[in-house]
């Protein structure tokens, strides 16, 4: 229950995490698209071309003014016919652009104010090619100049606002790959988190496991384990055949040990008994057998031995061997001359019998083996 709703709790805060981070970086992603994927590197190339029109315009007028030649009068003419083509190119780009209008509306005034020119300054080219009077020279001379200034402050403007969007692209880029490394870092750290929470979960509850299967005095399996595991090996024998036996051992008058040499010495007594129990049930599985016993402490001072692949002999054979084991353990004084001894049922499984029936039938031979004076086996 508790662990669940750790769980629950773990779960709701990451996904409430998540859901954060995701709305944040979609909104800056939303808000830095449109900066990010602008390309402006067409528009930067047309500037600079651009920018040569005034200085050639300047040139040409130049000439034009001191000689005028066929050559000039074609220069300047491809000019006023190329510079209006090019203003509504880059009108074009700009518009169709990402970049802010308030940003470039002053320059693309200027612009429409020097495309208003440029028929004026084609009639006072005509006029002068008509008349050099000084009046037209100059008159064309102080158009001519405005005309180049108009182009080379609106072209020079768009430059700088090309750089500056530019310099704000690099920048949010720098900005977005912080954006996503801080991500993936606490992507990395949640996940990592999640994980070792989920390990400990899993550790504590084998921990639990072990713990709700085991006898804590002895460390042998409890009724539990051993219930758990009869089921297992009764269904292999039931698959496979083969006999099945059960030894039910009880301490004889153990009330005995603990009222004489206390609680302590009682306990000392059922390790060992438990100890001399794995002892002879490793022994025994070293015999070529392929099912391992299960030995349990089934509660007080009575154990029981599971035997598979052992049939009536065998059961006997082995719980003769225990019970001389038993006998033998040697106590700690003040115990030392005091014998512990054990009365042991046996039972083989009959075919189609289950684990509880077993049980009893193994349970009334112990019963009959302390009836008849105890340190003994009996059969069921
Ligand atoms: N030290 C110790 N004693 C235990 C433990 N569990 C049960 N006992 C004792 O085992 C004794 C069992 O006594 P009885 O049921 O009278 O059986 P018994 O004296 O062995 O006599 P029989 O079984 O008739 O031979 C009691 O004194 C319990 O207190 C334990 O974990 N530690």
């Amino acid at each position: 229950m508790k662990v669940d709703g750790f769980r629950i709790g773990l779960v709701t805060v990451i996904v409430v995490l998540f859901g954060l981070c995701g709305l944040a970086a979609g909104m800056y992603m939303t808000q830095a698209r449109h900066l990010v994927g602008a390309d402006y590197t067409a528009m930067v190339t047309d500037v600079v071309r651009a920018q040569e029109d005034p200085v050639k315009l300047r040139l040409g007028l130049d000439s034009l003014l001191d000689s005028p030649d066929s050559i000039h009068i074609q220069q300047v003419s491809h000019l006023m016919w190329l510079i209006p083509q090019r203003m509504e190119s880059l009108r074009h780009s700009l518009e169709n652009s990402d970049l802010p209008s308030q940003g470039y509306a002053p320059l693309l005034e200027e612009l429409d104010y020097v495309k208003q020119q440029l028929p004026t300054l084609g009639e006072r080219v005509e006029r002068v090619m008509d008349e050099r009077t000084p009046a037209n020279l100059d008159s064309l001379r102080v158009l001519g100049l405005e005309v180049e200034e108009g182009l080379a402050w609106s072209y020079s403007e768009l430059n700088e606002l090309l750089h500056q969007a530019s310099a704000e692209q690099r920048r949010m880029m720098g900005w977005l790959s912080t954006a996503v490394l801080l991500l993936l870092s606490m992507l990395v750290v949640v996940v990592g988190g999640l994980a070792l929470s989920l390990l400990q979960i899993h550790r504590q509850r084998e921990r639990l496991r072990e713990l709700s299967e085991t006898d804590a005095l002895t460390g042998l399996s409890n009724r539990r384990k051993m219930q758990e595991m009869a089921q297992h090996d009764f269904a292999r024998a039931a698959r496979q055949g083969g006999a099945l036996s059960l030894l039910v051992l009880d301490l004889d008058l153990f009330k005995e040990v603990n009222d004489r040499f206390g609680h302590p010495a009682g306990d000392k007594v059922l390790k060992a008994v438990a100890d001399v129990l794995v002892k002879r049930v490793r022994e025994s599985d070293v015999v070529a057998r392929m099912e391992s016993d299960v030995v349990a402490r089934m509660g007080g001072e009575e154990f029981a031995v599971l035997l598979p692949d052992t049939d009536r002999d065998a059961a006997t054979r082995f719980a003769e061997r225990i019970r001389g084991d038993i006998e033998r353990i040697a106590l700690p004084e003040p115990a030392d001359a005091h014998a512990i001894t054990v009365s042991i049922g046996i039972a083989t499984a009959a075919p189609g019998e289950g684990f509880d029936a077993l049980y009893t039938r193994a349970d009334r031979a112990l019963y009959r083996a302390k009836a008849r004076g105890r340190n003994r086996l009996e059969h069921a």
